[in-house]
């Protein structure tokens, strides 16, 4: 088990090729914010039903033993940890984000988790527009409330298909930019009246407000399928879950 030192996460350096641009560096800054508290309002915002969509995200990825995969913004690391008990030991995973704080927050978690299999994890700081692999490396990708949030989203999709090895697969999950009504006002709803309120407790109401923006701003499934099919994917299909407030795009390369 890599000896862990807390206060340096065993992260592998910076792999920056170039500079965010203002935008990416703000949302870097707000999810550095958020790291201390993202896990738990995550489990307390959605009763733990976020665990299940991330289940299903990564068994959309057709992640199996031995294979080499990504996880994308990974965040605190809880898509990572899926895909490294689906490879096993003898597969190998990177964890990719932009933010120290939610690196620094999955490499505390894997050193008190310490399964076994954790050990196939590598922790990496990069960009998800400019990705530090080479092309058709990895069997699978994962991308868990990522795309939303990266600056770029057909650059982003461009890199997860260079960097895929032919016929493999990319599962991305986020929220679901639903054209039903109810379950727009519904989503709507939940934010402003239960998400903002919480996190506000904590001081972080600007940053859960940024959700519905983000939502707002991001694509349709019918709009995912077609960014996929564009940047080069054979396949692409967008399964909306949790009763439409979700969705998983699977685009097969
Ligand atoms: C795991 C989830 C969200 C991750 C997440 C993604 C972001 O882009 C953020 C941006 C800024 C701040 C925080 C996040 C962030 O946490 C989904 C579940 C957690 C949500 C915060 C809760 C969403 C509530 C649903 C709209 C309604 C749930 C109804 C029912 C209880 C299932
Ligand atoms: C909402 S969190 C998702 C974390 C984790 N995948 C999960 O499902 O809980 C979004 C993550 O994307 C990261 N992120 C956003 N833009 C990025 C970029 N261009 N490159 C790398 N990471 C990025 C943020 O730092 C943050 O950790």
């Amino acid at each position: 088990m890599a000896s862990l030192q807390l206060s340096v996460p065993n992260i592998v350096g910076s792999r920056f090729k170039r500079r965010p641009v203002r935008c990416a560096v703000e949302r870097q800054d707000l999810f550095n914010r958020i790291a201390p508290v993202y896990d738990n309002l995550n489990d307390l915002l959605s009763l733990g039903q976020h665990r299940i969509w991330k289940r299903m995200a990564v068994s959309w990825s057709g992640a199996k033993p031995g294979d080499s995969v990504l996880d994308l913004c990974c965040g605190s690391g809880d898509l990572t940890f899926l895909m490294s008990e689906k490879v096993g030991s003898y597969g190998r995973v990177k964890g990719l984000d932009f933010s120290k704080e939610q690196l620094s927050i999955a490499s505390s978690r894997q050193y008190f988790l310490s399964k076994a299999c954790y050990n196939n994890i590598e922790w990496v700081e990069g960009d998800a527009l400019d990705l530090p692999f080479s092309n058709g490396y990895f069997d699978a990708i994962t991308m868990g409330y990522g795309l939303r949030n990266v600056v770029d989203k057909r650059q982003a999709m461009r890199e997860m298909f260079r960097v895929l090895k032919p016929g493999s697969r990319v599962s991305i999950l986020d929220f679901n930019k639903t054209t039903q009504l109810l379950t727009a006002m519904f989503q709507e709803w939940m934010i402003d009246n239960v998400v903002v309120p919480t996190a506000t407790v904590y001081g972080l109401a600007k940053e859960y407000q940024y959700l519905k923006t983000s939502i707002k701003e991001f694509l349709t499934g019918e709009e995912l399928e077609k960014l996929a099919l564009e940047v080069g994917f054979s396949k692409a299909r967008h399964y909306e879950i949790g009763g439409g407030l979700m969705g998983n795009l699977v685009a097969t390369r």
